[in-house]
């Protein structure tokens, strides 16, 4: 079925970032742990998209893929990228009951399995699945410092996580994504999170935030993974 980009009749919107009040999260014994299997030679490059950096891979071929959890296809790793804040007071793009985080870490996927390209997939309900990982201030990670060789690392042993079904958090807002939040926050220190701001965009100004407003969760349920 294709996404529904406007709110019409059959199907209430799925706007993303949302909330989570983890009170009203539900357990589902159903979900599985993520599999999630990276090579970190497949990383391409890092570019400027104005608005903030994607770090890219190589997804011409199923090498670094993540499947399970809430997921009934492999999802094929395309790009990252963060949001952050003008200040470490806010930055990230969900909110956990009520509290924002300073950036947020997006690991994003498409169903290889259905669909022929990343482009195709956006049109499609179960066409994307994102990881999003909440960054709080602490120690300099050095994982951060060379995220891409490192991106194995960033998964923990015991990855418990939040699940809804939500849309791109920027233009078109594609209602395509089932997103993936991990319960256990990274660390980066206020310094590296100073680089992110220090981006310019196309006209030369710096990338201050690029987090998007919180959106109406509607009658979505948020899974969780644990109870
Ligand atoms: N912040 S996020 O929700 O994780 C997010 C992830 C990917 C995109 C993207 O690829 N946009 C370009 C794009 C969109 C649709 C079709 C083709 C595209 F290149 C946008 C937002
Ligand atoms: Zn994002």
């Amino acid at each position: 079925m294709g996404v529904c980009t406007s709110s019409t009749a059959q199907c209430l919107p799925r706007q993303s970032p949302i909330d989570i009040q983890t009170r009203r999260a539900k357990y589902d014994s159903s979900l599985k742990p993520l599999f999630i299997q990276y090579d970190p030679n497949t990383s391409k490059r890092i570019i400027n998209v104005g608005h903030c950096f994607n770090v890219e891979f190589d997804d011409s071929s199923d090498r670094s893929v993540l499947s399970e959890g809430p997921l009934t296809s492999h999802y094929r790793l395309r790009q990252f990228h963060f949001h952050w804040g003008t200040s470490d007071r806010d930055g990230s793009e969900h909110v956990i009951d009520g509290q924002t985080y300073p950036a947020e870490l997006h690991i994003v996927h498409w169903n290889s399995q259905r669909y022929s390209s990343f482009e195709e997939a956006t049109k499609h309900s179960d066409g994307l699945a994102v990881i999003g990982v909440l960054l709080k201030i602490g120690e300099p990670n050095p994982v951060l410092q060379n995220i891409i060789d490192n991106l194995d690392k960033v998964k923990t042993k015991e990855r418990t996580y939040w699940t809804y079904l939500g849309s791109l958090t920027t233009s078109p807002y594609s209602e395509c994504v089932t997103w993936v939040l991990l319960q256990e926050a990274i660390t980066i220190s206020s310094e590296q999170l100073q680089h992110f701001r220090g981006l310019q965009n196309e006209d030369e100004e710096f990338i201050l935030e690029n987090h998007r407003p919180l959106q109406p969760i509607e009658k979505r349920l948020v899974k969780s993974s644990c109870k």
